[in-house]
């Protein structure tokens, strides 16, 4: 082992034997080792990485391809069946996640009983409590009974024990999946800290943005073998290839050209009370003076229903209401999409759009529309709205915050169609030309297809 490598895996194979029967099984445990009666089933096998500290690195795979037994023979809760594995340092893994409560005892009393069962002191739980409790973010329930958790809550608590244990390697699995988006978002920030503090992290995935995000490596797995291993946006291409589907043609969009025509037909007044009747502001994360306040936002299709969810590729308009509470000289309005990684995908002003706003009164009201096609891919993604004063700053891109809301949502962006209609992080429209040769097939060369 490499004194800066903390994971070494070198021919690694794991057989689970599958036996003709349970006699056959026994007659076998009792001749020692000697073949017979089974058939071999290797689902790992000549696996060779090293990982050095600080490293994040993904795994990733299709289903069945190896991903959950490797993780578990890392952590030692399976034995190789060949080759070898080293590791160095303490490992935590989420697919441990709750392994250790007890449903009975409360989110506090937990804190207290995993850090035992874990090896620290007695008093490591009481200082961090603080901290696990806060980052749990699940209030009163944090001295309630396990037993009565959501599935999500169960995960909040149980990723931030494992982040305040500060393992030396952490193994972080499709658990964190559980939790809502706000919750992921909180996650992927806390992954950023843990890796800028040195520790080493092993991401298993399907969800190949992730894997391209917080990755330095990747290891794909494809029937038990190890086919590549490097670069995370290579590894996520050989997965893809190797996954491969023909891209389909892309749905009518002649419905979502449409113009807002039921929302738009609406008289000021009537509007203004619609958006804070149906209004999507939590006020929960706010920002700014509230020199120009938004009292209401409401999101709707272009048919006017009120929507969290919109196919990938259709757009959602969103309705802000809002009123000046002192004179604003060069008034704008924005609107951003952040994605579970909390990256801004998108975000656009008035002022992006070559739209500038009168002066604004104090009791002056007014009404914006953005209708955003959001050609994104499938997943959830949350909104901030936010009026500023752009008068004083030397910036154009920058103004001063008078109403910020962040958080809003979130947006469900779903796709119901077998095959995808792009892949990536979004759709950048693309035109295509062919331009195939002028001679016409000879019988010769005609390719049957029949
Ligand atoms: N205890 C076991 N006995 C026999 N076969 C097993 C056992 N555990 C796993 N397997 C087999 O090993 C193969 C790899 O399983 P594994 O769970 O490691 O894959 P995975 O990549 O994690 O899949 P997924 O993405 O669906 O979680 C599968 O064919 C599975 O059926």
């Amino acid at each position: 082992m490499t004194s800066s490598s903390v994971i070494e895996v070198a021919g690694l194979g794991k057989n689970f034997r599958i036996y003709n029967s349970a006699g056959a099984r026994i007659a076998s445990w009792l001749r020692g080792d000697r073949p017979g009666g089974h058939q071999d089933n290797w689902v790992l096998r000549g696996i060779d990485f090293s990982i050095g500290k600080g490293e994040c690195v993904g795994i990733i795979g299709r289903n069945g391809s190896g991903k959950s037994t490797l993780l578990k023979l890392i952590t030692g809760t399976l034995h190789p069946t060949e080759g070898s594995i080293r590791v160095n340092g303490r490992v935590l893994a989420l697919l441990e996640l709750g392994t250790g409560f007890n449903v009975e005892l409360t989110g506090r009393q937990n804190v207290d009983l995993s850090a035992e069962l874990h090896g620290f002191d007695p008093g490591y739980a009481k200082r961090r409590m603080e901290d696990i409790e806060r980052f749990a973010d699940i209030g009163a329930f944090f001295d309630r009974p396990v037993k009565t958790y959501s599935s999500g809550m169960f995960v909040r608590l149980a990723f931030s024990i494992f982040l305040f244990m500060e393992p030396d390697i952490l193994i972080v699995d499709e658990a964190l999946s559980v939790g809502d988006l706000f919750f992921q978002q909180k996650c992927f920030e806390a992954i950023q800290q843990i890796k800028a503090r040195g520790t080493t992290l092993l991401f298993v995935s399907h969800d190949m943005s992730a894997v391209r995000n917080i990755c330095d490596r990747a290891v794909l797995l494809d029937g038990g073998r190890s086919t590549f291993v490097g670069a995370p946006d290579e590894a996520v291409m050989h997965y893809y290839q190797a996954n491969a589907t023909p891209l389909p043609a892309g749905p009518s969009e002649a419905a979502a050209e449409a113009p807002a025509e039921a929302a738009q037909a609406a008289p000021p007044g009537e509007m203004i009370d619609t958006i804070h009747r149906q209004s999507i502001l939590d006020r929960k994360t706010r920002l700014g003076s509230g020199g120009l306040e938004i009292t209401g936002a409401r999101c709707c299709t272009d048919a006017g229903v009120d929507a969290l969810e919109v196919r990938s590729a259709q757009p959602l308009n969103f309705w802000l209401a809002l009123k000046a509470h002192e004179r604003i000289v060069e008034p704008n309005v924005g609107i951003e999409v952040y994605d579970r990684f909390n990256q801004l995908v998108f975000g656009v002003s008035l002022r992006n759009l070559g739209h500038v706003l009168e002066p604004m009164k104090p009791g002056a009201s007014l009404v914006v529309h953005f209708r955003l096609r959001f050609s994104v891919m499938p997943g959830e993604y949350s909104i901030s709205l936010a009026t500023a004063e752009q008068h004083g700053t030397d910036d154009q891109n920058a103004g001063r915050f008078l109403d910020r809301h962040d958080k809003l949502g979130p947006i469900l962006v779903f796709w119901d169609q077998p095959m995808m209609k792009f892949y990536g992080l979004a759709d950048l429209h693309t035109d295509f030309e062919v331009f195939e040769p002028a001679v016409a097939a000879t019988p010769a060369e005609a390719i049957d297809v029949e």
